[in-house]
């Protein structure tokens, strides 16, 4: 044969889950985008086109929402961990999963101030609202032997309006960069993180609090850290989480950095300086693209040098 199969995998991509969960009249809301990828014993499907190993990818979708009926969903990692097994240990032909999955997160709507008590000083029960910008994502693999668990989130967009310089530069003959000492630094965080957590023997972490840690920890690096550059910004925000989170040994960033400039004012006899309210042009192209992986001390790196630009 002058030709052989390479890596292969399928399943069925972007099931939009959303389970409501009825505590009363006060409702929860879990609502996931699930992507399912299998691999296993598939040349023939793809050489002679017998389907007999292969669950079909519809069977992968109705397994989504069974799950999320009869299971739950905890938390995505949980979730994923769960689909993952199912497929590796109930499918003889299958011997990998890879689950990925985004997190759209709701938050309440404030009540209306129905009588004479202060505006939103109550939560509504069912009505929500997106939250923020950002996606928590994740992705579960599983061999049938061991765990990847790579957690993360994408278009988090943070802003420091001061307390961010640029200066000491390489320069050479197509340099025009003016140095900075009081900009904007402004960037839409795309990272993930990976997870210790490889054994069904060693306790999991609590995927919840975990991630909420990690976000915490990664906002008060971006907003604590004087940055003489988005790289040391991405080092101070990956170092924070290594050192508060045990469960955590690696997180890579990709960091675009969203340019403000000022806008030259001078045409028209208008001084525009900070700190006296400076306008600024915020352009979306071209931008810096920073990444970098940090890694606990001694381990070795595994997250794709290009996942987070999924
Ligand atoms: O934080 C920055 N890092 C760079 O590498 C860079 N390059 C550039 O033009 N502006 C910036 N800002």
């Amino acid at each position: 044969m002058p030709t052989i199969l390479g890596q292969n995998q399928y399943g069925k991509a972007e099931n939009r889950v959303v389970k409501i969960v009825r505590d009363g009249d006060t409702h929860h809301i879990k609502d996931l985008n699930v992507s399912v990828a299998l691999s296993g014993d598939m040349e023939e499907v793809h050489y002679s086109g017998s389907n007999a190993n292969v669950l079909p990818t519809d069977t992968t979708k109705n397994t989504v929402y069974a799950f999320a009926k009869e299971h739950g969903i905890e938390s995505a990692e949980q979730f994923g961990i769960h689909l993952a097994r199912h497929f590796v240990t109930s499918q003889e032909p299958i011997h990998r999963a890879r689950i990925r999955i985004e997190e759209y997160a709701w938050e309440r709507i404030a009540a209306p101030d129905a009588d004479s008590g202060p505006v939103g000083a109550e939560e509504t029960k069912h009505s929500f609202v997106r939250k923020g910008q950002e996606t928590r994502v994740s992705q579960i693999t599983f061999d049938g032997g061991k765990w990847e668990i790579i957690s993360g989130l994408k278009d988090l967009t943070v802003l420091n309006s001061t307390n961010s310089e640029f200066w000491g530069y390489v320069k050479d003959e197509y340099t025009t960069l003016r140095e900075a000492y009081d900009r904007i630094l402004a960037t839409d965080v795309s990272a993930r993180w990976r997870y210790n957590w490889t054994d069904d023997t060693a306790p999991m972490p609590d995927w919840e609090n975990s991630y909420e840690q990690a976000r915490t920890h990664l906002l008060h690096a971006f907003a604590q850290t004087y940055s003489l550059s988005l790289q040391q910004t991405l080092y101070q925000m990956g170092s924070r989480i290594i050192e508060s989170r045990g469960e955590i040994d690696e997180i890579r960033f990709s960091l675009p950095n969203n340019h403000h400039f000022l806008v030259d004012l001078e045409p028209f006899g208008v001084k525009n300086e900070t700190p006296d309210g400076a306008v600024y042009f915020a352009a979306d192209r071209p931008y810096g693209l920073i990444e970098a992986t940090v890694l606990r001390d001694g381990v070795e790196p595994r997250i794709p040098l290009d996942m987070t630009n999924l």
